[in-house]
């Protein structure tokens, strides 16, 4: 594990005059953080301490990385925020970021809360990324078709239920591109989703994972996709139904043991910009001691974005894919002093690095899928974040 932190760590908190467009504030795209829900949450630069971790056992590492800064904070800690996000498995590195800086809005109010000295910077114009232009990421659309198809054929053959493949497509920019920019644009596209940055990694998902808060934990589990009409037809569809139903039963089938009274709500459709989804809201109390990280711990990857049962989907998903799922499809969020925050699952999202981006897609797989259906899925999927690079 790699760790900084700070030399000084006194923690400021003070209100600010209220900004609907929060994106103008960081200084620059550098190092910018970011948990936005319908004009609400938070943005943070500069970093008061950075944790990074690969191997096994990353969000057990990651929670006392934080517990022990949080110690170290003292008094002043119920303030600070660690935004999170986690590899998809153990090969990856997954990144806990505490920002210098943090403007949080909510009703209409921001406070700005600022750790160690947060040396004032110049502030650069957000700039626009130009023309783009794309080309295939690991697989070829065509190629990851027929992987696609292979993957049906062993659904039934019945080596398991569901398996969800993904893909990559690389688009590269004549200006490097301003993490602002992307925020900003997707952010304004697709209010009901949560727009986050980490360390590079953008997007807009409209899954939360887990969110805790004291002993109340909830989820909003989504799975079964439509990109033409409004979704209904979902309803009444038995194969979306049944890959709903799975990533569900993986989420409660992780939780159970840490919580009673759960209840779930559901599925009704979810219509977002580009597509519409299968819903299905899960809250619970919790019973156990266990944090945030150790829920997450539990329930990645749903079937939502594994597979069922989810050893054979995990085999699946590395004999098939061929793909470096880095940290696209796992928990992406926010940790607070107390144990309490949000975790989305980072979808719809690209990895920046200078002038280029990295965007992913996946889509769950049951006997009944139609692969050509799941190239499109996976098109309108890709199409959060290009339509926002592309703005
Ligand atoms: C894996 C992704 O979406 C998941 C979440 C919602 C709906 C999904 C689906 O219908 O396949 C996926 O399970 C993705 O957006 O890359």
């Amino acid at each position: 594990m790699t760790t900084t932190l700070p030399e000084r760590r006194s923690v400021r908190v003070r209100e600010i005059e209220d900004s609907t467009d929060l994106w103008r504030l960081p200084p620059s795209g550098d190092a910018v953080v970011s948990w936005m829900h319908d004009g609400r949450g938070m943005i943070g630069w500069g970093e008061a301490a950075r944790f990074e971790i690969t191997g096994p056992g990353r969000y057990e590492r990651a929670a006392r990385a934080w517990s022990d800064f949080v110690a170290q904070l003292g008094g002043d800690a119920a303030s600070a925020v660690a935004f999170a996000s986690f590899s998809f498995d153990d090969r990856g590195r997954s990144v806990l970021i505490v920002p210098e800086v943090l403007v949080t809005r909510r009703d209409g109010r921001s406070w700005v809360t600022t750790i160690g000295a947060a040396t004032p910077s110049r502030h650069s114009p957000i700039a626009r990324p130009g023309r783009v232009r794309w080309s295939d990421g690991a697989l070829p659309r065509a190629r990851w078709r027929d992987v696609v198809a292979e993957a049906v054929r062993r659904l039934r053959l019945g080596e398991l239920d569901k398996v969800v493949l993904a893909r990559d497509l690389l688009a590269e920019t004549d200006q490097p591109i301003d993490p602002r920019f992307l925020l900003r644009e997707l952010a304004r596209r697709h209010p009901q989703c949560w727009t986050f940055a980490v360390d590079g990694l953008i997007g807009a998902t409209p899954e939360m994972l887990l969110r805790r808060r004291g002993d109340q934990v909830t989820s909003q589990v989504l799975a079964g996709s439509s990109w033409s009409g409004d979704g209904r037809h979902l309803l009444t569809s038995s194969s979306y139904r049944d890959e709903h139903d799975f990533a569900v039963e993986s989420l409660l089938s992780a939780i159970a043991p840490h919580c009673a009274d759960v209840r779930t709500c559901g599925p009704s459709v979810l219509r977002l910009r580009n597509i519409a989804h299968l819903a299905t809201d899960v809250s619970a109390t919790l019973t156990t001691g266990v944090d945030l990280l150790g829920l997450a711990a539990a329930a990645h990857p749903t079937a939502a974005v594994g597979g069922t049962p989810r050893r054979a989907a995990a085999g699946l998903i590395s004999e098939l894919e061929d793909l470096d799922r880095d940290r696209y499809a796992a928990p992406v969020g926010w940790l607070d002093a107390g144990g309490d925050g949000e975790l989305g699952i980072a979808l719809r999202c690209a990895q920046l690095s200078g002038s280029r981006a990295r965007l992913f897609a996946g889509c769950g797989i049951v006997a009944e899928s139609d692969p050509d259906v799941e190239v499109h899925e996976t098109d309108a999927k890709f199409a959060a974040v290009r339509e926002a690079l592309g703005a």
